[in-house]
């Protein structure tokens, strides 16, 4: 019947008569009375967690949401609910048999408020379809949404202790199931995402990884002070990222190094490959969409955009994409010898440099990027000067050092009576750590370290010879990189 009442002076005499009422001599208009009155009849407050915040095209998930979803993941597991989803899940030991719990659309399940004997919130989950004009991206995807229901005494209670507990909580979960990824600028068929990804398991480590011990340990260095460097970037207003360009020839171990940072830092591995990507705004979409803790890859960067940037003439132009100036053109080098004329190139570099140095400023937390380039010399000042590109390394043909590493990873020999001959041949002829590897791999049940090592002599004997009589120059093409410091 109050309800009713209610229900009539809202609808009915609230627009038509402007009430106003007194209260120890205050006047009160009448909403604000109207919405006491309603919370004395329906006292519960709701919160709304959507997937994604933003709007539009700068979309981007919602930590808040995926580590309450997280958290509930447990509650689900403990409650009554009739209705949940399984999702597989491959957990951090490589099990393959864990199931990640979440509730169905409509589905609700209840929670204790700690420290509040038997107070409980209510979760629910629903999801709206989009709109069918939508362009597609996150904003084409079903809306996912998460909302807790509680009473309204408990407001303070839950917006300043169980929110925050149960966020923490969740983000100590994801750590903890996270398997790491490895993820490519594929369109998700099944999720709408603009990328795809499979389980990163890459073996690859710094241990396994050879090269000169002081600079391996250098760059391990470096990571370290990155990876717990969030104080520091905080103090000083920097994005926290940091960029790397791995520059030297095929084979050298420019992925194996990415692997081994991924592995080292515990980072997710993102990896564009440049050439599909059509535009400014794909590129921002898809670096939005990256999340804390990954190594962004962009390999042969010098084999994926025009990297002349704006001083090239164009042979094509198309319209630029409303990002306010940056080209998007699609254009094909005029200088046929260029490292890109073979590629339609759809990103400039002055495009790829504006999408990038705008994200950073905004969403760059706990990110590594990474260039890798055969041809450092021909990448553009801009592309690779401090600030973007943090640091630079070489990965050269290999040396006795990480000749001697990967005699140790493959046959546990520290010392041998053919390592000063390996050791002046390698000074003599260029060799990639690639090759070098290949020569100590065993090939059949009667090699043994003497057999491996012999025919690794055997090679470079057959490259110096090669070399001496100016046959094989190939090698030596590519190095002429020493104008670019190590840093
Ligand atoms: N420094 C290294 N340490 C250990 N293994 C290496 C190293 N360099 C190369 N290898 C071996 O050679 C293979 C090829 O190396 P990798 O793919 O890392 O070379 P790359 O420099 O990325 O070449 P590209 O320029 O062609 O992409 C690897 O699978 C690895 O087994
Ligand atoms: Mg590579």
């Amino acid at each position: 019947m109050a309800s009713q009442l209610l229900y009539l002076y809202t609808t009915l005499l609230s627009p038509a008569l402007p009430l106003r009422h007194t209260f120890f001599g205050r006047h009160l208009s009448s909403r604000p009375l109207m919405r006491r009155l309603a919370r004395l009849f329906d006292p519960y407050r709701t919160l709304t967690f959507d997937e994604y915040e933003g709007g539009g095209r700068m979309a981007r998930r919602s930590s808040a949401y995926e580590e309450i979803k997280a958290y509930l993941s447990v509650t689900c597991a403990a409650s009554d609910a009739q209705h949940l989803r399984a999702e597989g899940a491959t957990g951090r030991d490589g099990a393959t048999d864990k199931l990640v719990l979440s509730m169905l659309d409509g589905e609700e399940i209840s929670d204790e408020l700690a420290g509040v004997g038997g107070a409980t919130v209510w979760w629910r989950a629903r999801s709206e379809a989009p709109p069918r004009s939508d362009g597609g991206g996150a904003s084409g995807q079903e809306k996912r949404q998460l909302t807790i229901r509680y009473h309204g005494c408990y407001h303070g209670l839950v917006n300043d202790a169980y929110l925050p507990r149960i966020r923490q909580q969740g983000r100590e979960l994801i750590v903890k199931r996270r398997q790491r990824k490895l993820f490519t600028n594929i369109r998700s068929v099944y999720t709408g995402s603009p990328w795809s990804h499979v389980a990163f398991e890459q073996p690859k480590t710094f241990a396994t990884l050879a090269m000169d011990p002081a600079r391996k340990k250098e760059i391990v260095d470096d990571l370290y002070t990155f990876k717990n460097g969030k104080e520091y970037y905080a103090r000083v207003g920097k994005p926290w990222k940091r960029g790397y360009l791995l520059y030297g020839p095929p084979g050298t171990g420019k992925s194996t190094m990415i692997a081994a940072m991924a592995n080292y830092l515990d980072y997710d591995i993102y990896d564009i490959e440049l050439t599909t990507v059509r535009s400014n705004t794909e590129l921002r979409k898809l670096l939005i969409e990256t999340t804390r803790k990954s190594v962004i890859v962009i390999e042969d960067i010098d084999c994926s955009i025009d990297l002349t940037g704006e001083r090239m003439k164009k042979k094509k132009k198309q319209a630029g994409d409303g990002n306010g100036g940056a080209s998007t053109s699609a254009t094909v080098d005029e200088d046929s010898s260029s490292s890109s004329s073979s590629t339609t190139s759809w990103m400039t570099l002055s495009g790829l440099l504006n999408v990038t140095d705008g994200l950073w400023s905004c969403c760059g937390e706990e990110r590594i990027i990474v260039f890798t380039t055969n041809f450092v010399e021909k990448l553009d000042r801009a592309l690779i000067r401090k600030g973007r590109m943090d640091r630079h390394i070489e990965m050269g043909y290999c040396g006795f050092e990480a000749f001697r590493s990967l005699a140790k990873m493959y046959h546990d020999v520290d010392a041998h009576r053919l390592f000063d001959d390996i050791g002046e041949l390698l000074r003599e002829v260029e060799m990639t750590t690639a090759d070098v590897a290949e020569h100590l791999t065993p090939k059949s049940s009667e090699d043994n370290p003497d057999t491996c090592l012999e025919a690794l002599v055997k090679a470079l004997q057959e490259a110096a010879k090669e070399k001496a009589n100016g046959g094989s120059e190939m090698n030596m093409q590519d190095g002429g990189q020493d104008d670019i410091d190590e840093q």
